[in-house]
């Protein structure tokens, strides 16, 4: 997966890897060299007391370390680029798939956990990839490089390469194999410590209302203790690493001068080579510890990859058709034919054979006991499910036909927990209309009763809102809502218990001043109180997901025992209260 997300992502950036290859080429060659020029100073210059070889090689050193310098500099900075461009590119593409969602797709991952892939996920595979692209040419270099440059100094201590580096690679892998499950552990603890830092954060209310901060304390104790338990471990594991690998490198460097040294009392080399051999026996080594590092990162990010592709490689069910009708333009009606739906991985349809329609110009309210799929029948009209027998159709054309924005440009949704948006109040309405007037604005909020409040808070329409809707009540996000449905004008209006979390007088107030402004569009209410809808045109109850009648209260009244279990049941929770 990771290679396959990297490969698709990397190829727009073909040239810069080409540079990128020759300048680390460049600059691990200029490395190799440092040491060996290093040696000829000392062999050529200090030890026969000549000045002039330690000028000469001493300037071109300066030299090559310069050209090492720059070209590394160029490189990092290449790779660097390099990966954040990838970053960028696969952060866009999974925003733009999940924005193609359907809640079926979106409802399938979660949330929290889209939201971790675009990021932690990412940024994993991102790290990676620098890694990748800065020491993919260095390493195999300098090892390879390391050792025939060192062989070329004195073949006589090569047998302490073949020592020291199978050692370091043993000992540094043996540490990492055990470092790679805590590594797992320590992703999921992060993950635990987060999910409850979540739900105590959004369910802050709940949590005191309850008495339940000491329950609360615990659970996040018991998540924090084990994410420090693994992090301690993995840190205990680094800990060991770092002596373990410096006892190597200090007992190869003093080998090399035990066995150099009688080599060269023997005559069979000059001092200059063993320091000369020794740096490269450091460059062997510490490329080997960089391999072993990489070997390590790169199935962190192959499970980030995966988890990543399985986004990407997600299509929405909702699809749009190759090509589109034209939903007629002006009113439209909705109308429902024989709508099936079951949910994905249900059994049992939440909807079974829904038939009705619902006019322009007239109220059509939905009406039912709790879970009996009123929410449900709503979604199907826009699109966020599609139906699963039956058809949908708005203006006479099937939503399945139309094009995804057309339909959604006809609707004015207010959904049951409405959404507001980190913003101004005007902002917010805009969603409705991007080029609606202030005074379209207040038009709207004066509609739904909302303009009162909007006008008391400091900065009017300009008065921020917080994420979600956080620094406004339930029923004035509720009015704001239906304020942003308004702004748009649509030709249906979709209200999904809008008027639930509002006092009786405002809720009259509000279908009072929506009648004359709704007077051409299709209306549909779904309500839970039946105050709230004993005036519409139709009523459409629903039982476990089936139509048990159709028609006016008063039709209702007369003919529909659900109907009238319902009324009976709110004037008898009405007198008691
Ligand atoms: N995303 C979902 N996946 C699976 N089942 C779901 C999903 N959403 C709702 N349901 C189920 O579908 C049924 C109908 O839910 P729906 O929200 O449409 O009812 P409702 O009549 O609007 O209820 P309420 O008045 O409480 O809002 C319920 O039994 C619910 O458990």
């Amino acid at each position: 997966m990771l290679v396959r997300l990297l490969r698709e992502h990397l190829r727009p950036y073909t040239a810069f890897i080409v540079v990128l290859l020759v300048l680390q080429l460049a600059s691990t060659i200029a490395s190799l060299f440092l040491p060996s020029l290093n040696g000829r100073i000392i062999d050529e210059g200090v030890a026969l007391g000549q000045t002039r070889p330690i000028l000469e090689l001493g300037a071109i050193m300066l030299g090559v370390s310069l050209l090492q310098i720059s070209v590394t500099i160029a490189a990092t900075f290449l790779g660097s680029r390099t990966a954040a461009s990838v970053g960028r590119d696969v952060r866009a593409r999974i925003f733009d798939r999940v924005a193609s969602f359907s809640a079926q797709e979106v409802g399938r991952f979660g949330p929290p956990t889209l939201i971790s892939r675009s990021t932690n996920d990412i940024t994993q595979v991102q790290t990676v990839l620098f890694m990748g692209l800065t020491l993919m040419v260095t390493v195999p270099i300098m090892m390879v490089g390391g050792i025939v440059m060192a062989l070329r100094e004195d073949v006589g201590l090569s047998w302490l390469m073949a020592v020291a580096v199978p050692l370091l690679a043993l000992v540094v892998g043996l540490i990492i194999r055990r470092m790679v499950p805590q590594f797992t552990v320590m992703q999921e603890s992060i993950d635990w410590v987060n999910r409850i830092l979540r739900e105590q954060i959004t369910g802050i209310r709940v949590v005191r209302a309850f008495v339940r901060e000491d329950h609360e304390r615990a659970r996040f104790a018991e998540a924090n203790t084990q994410y420090t338990g693994t992090a301690l471990a993995v840190g205990k594991l680094m800990a060991m690493v770092f002596p373990l690998v410096m006892v190597i490198f200090n007992a190869s460097t003093v080998a090399v001068l035990w066995f150099g040294a009688h080599r060269i009392e023997d005559g069979e080399m000059q001092i200059g080579a063993l320091t000369a051999f020794m740096s490269y026996l450091i460059f062997v080594l510490m490329s080997v510890m960089m391999a072993t590092f990489m070997a390590t990162m790169i199935p962190r990010a192959a499970v980030s990859a995966g988890r990543i592709v399985e986004v990407l490689d997600t299509s929405t069910s909702v699809l749009p058709p190759e090509s589109p009708e034209q939903i007629p333009p002006g009113r439209a009606s909705v109308e429902f034919r024989d709508v099936t739906f079951t949910y994905p991985g249900a059994d049992v349809p939440v909807l079974q054979d829904v038939s009705f329609t619902a006019r322009p110009g007239q109220t059509t309210a939905v009406i039912g006991s709790t879970g009996s799929g009123k929410s449900t029948l709503l979604s199907l009209i826009p699109r966020l499910y599609d139906v699963t027998q039956g058809a949908v159709l708005v203006g006479g054309v099937d939503v399945r036909s139309a094009g995804l924005e057309e339909v959604w440009s006809r609707m004015g949704l207010v959904p049951q927990k409405p959404y507001l948006f980190t913003g101004t109040v005007a902002e917010n309405l805009r969603y409705g209309d991007q080029d609606a007037t202030q005074e379209q604005l207040w038009d709207a909020l004066r509609i739904a009763q909302a303009a009162d409040f909007v006008a008391q808070m400091p900065e009017g329409l300009d008065s921020p809102i917080a994420q979600g809707g956080g620094n406004v009540s339930g029923g004035q996000r509720q009015r704001l809502a239906i304020a942003r449905a308004l702004v748009r004008r649509p030709a249906v209006y979709l209200f999904d218990d809008s008027f639930s979390a509002l006092d009786l007088t405002t809720d009259a107030r509000l279908r009072a001043a929506l009648e004359p402004e709704t007077a051409d569009a299709t209306v549909i209410v779904v309500a839970q109180r039946v105050s709230t809808i004993i005036g519409a045109d139709q009523i459409v109850v629903l039982e476990d997901g089936r139509v048990v009648g159709i028609g006016t209260h008063e039709d209702l009244l007369g003919d529909c025992t659900t109907y009238q279990e319902i009324v009976q049941s709110q004037a008898v929770a009405e007198v008691a209260g």
